[in-house]
């Protein structure tokens, strides 16, 4: 599969002055819930109402959803306010209801992506579909995990594709839900410019007061669009409660976020962009030959290691460097999370370059 601009032939149709914006609750839990949210999203930005019917929870024993009753719901929301509607498909069954239903939008959830069997069997019944399907990225950092749900569709001849960043699972405690690991989206956005990429914020944060922070992120980084759970009561809703906004909220929000644009004209701009710019590669190339300097060095390291047989490895010494490169770089504003980052890539390759020495 290579990138094409078909790919959001879709999208551009909309024409669309805002990011494409989907909302709606976690859950469809009653139809009068369903219809008053949908009622409140009614002539704002929102341009598809989602509402999870099948809803694949970590445990069992939770609400697991209203099952297919609440697709009437759906098309009831579509026949009073005209919006759209989105639901998530979990297997071939799914995908014939949502069909048979008249859903417009389909999306398939972090669980189901990793798994290549239940992908496939979703594109099979979806096959040659006209309707648009969205994939969330799979729970773990595999883009290629990603991209291969996203070509099992467009093999099956489905073209209006799209995917959604919803922030990926990790063992450490963070400030969010599921981290966001913005370097994947953006590797993604390098290899398919022209597939739509939307923010999943209420997964990513799983708190409603970070939403908006996370959206602009994702502004400034060039997404299309917003997924963001919207409920008129979000306190006690049946499923995801901390991370659901009101639909007065998410209007504000709406009002509040930046759009960016990906240039601008003028000359003024265009020339100080390219100073700057001009700077950064006088920079990046000094970074490169330092670097390069610093494994020649690691390089005789090595090679004095191997006469006298001493390990590569020298934890005491790697501590002591990282202890000092943290503090400096707290004086030049770097957090430490980029500063182990880093040095943990230096190291590593330091390490590797030894390897080969002691074991030639
Ligand atoms: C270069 C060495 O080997 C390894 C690599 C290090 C580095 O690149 O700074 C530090 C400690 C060792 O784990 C060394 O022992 O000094």
């Amino acid at each position: 599969m290579e990138n094409s601009a078909e790919m959001r032939t879709w999208l551009d149709d909309l024409a669309l002055s805002h990011p494409l914006v989907i909302a709606g609750p976690c859950s469809a839990e009653t139809e009068d819930q369903v219809l008053s949210i949908a009622k409140a999203l009614k002539d704002t930005d929102v341009n598809y109402f989602r509402a999870g019917i099948w809803k694949p929870r970590t445990r069992p024993g939770n609400f697991e959803g209203v099952g297919a009753l609440g697709l009437k719901w759906l098309q009831k929301v579509k026949a009073e306010t005209g919006i759209k509607t989105a639901t998530e498909v979990a297997n071939k069954d799914h995908v014939k209801l949502a069909l048979e239903h008249d859903i417009d939008l389909l999306w398939i959830g972090a669980r189901s992506t990793v798994s290549p069997f239940i992908i496939q069997e979703i594109a099979d019944e979806l096959r040659g579909t006209d309707k648009i399907v969205l994939v969330k990225n799979p729970v773990n950092p595999d883009l290629s995990l990603w991209l291969g749900a996203i070509e099992r569709l467009y093999t099956a001849d489905i073209k209006k594709l799209g995917v959604i960043h919803r922030g990926f699972s990790t063992y450490e405690k963070t400030k969010y839900r599921n981290i966001p690991e913005w370097q994947l989206a953006i590797e993604l956005q390098q290899k398919f410019p022209d597939l739509p990429l939307i923010c999943d914020p209420s997964h990513i944060t799983g708190k409603r007061d970070m939403i908006f922070d996370v959206s602009q992120t994702a502004l400034d980084l060039n997404y299309d669009g917003l997924m963001i759970e919207t409920h008129t009561d979000p306190d006690n809703a049946w499923s995801d409660a901390a991370q659901q906004v009101t639909p007065t909220a998410l209007v504000q929000m709406m009002t509040d976020l930046r759009m960016r644009k990906e240039t601008a004209a003028g000359e003024d701009y265009v020339n100080k962009l390219a100073n700057l710019r001009t700077q950064i590669d006088v920079i990046d190339n000094q970074l490169i030959e330092t670097l390069g300097k610093r494994m020649k060095v690691a390089k005789e390291i090595g090679a004095l290691k191997k006469t006298k047989n001493v390990a590569v490895l020298q934890n005491n010494r790697w501590n002591e460097i990282l202890g000092k490169m943290i503090l400096e770089g707290e004086q030049r504003g770097l957090s430490e999370e980029f500063v182990l980052k880093m040095f943990k890539a230096i190291h590593q390759e330091s390490i590797n370059h030894q390897e080969k020495i002691l074991k030639s």
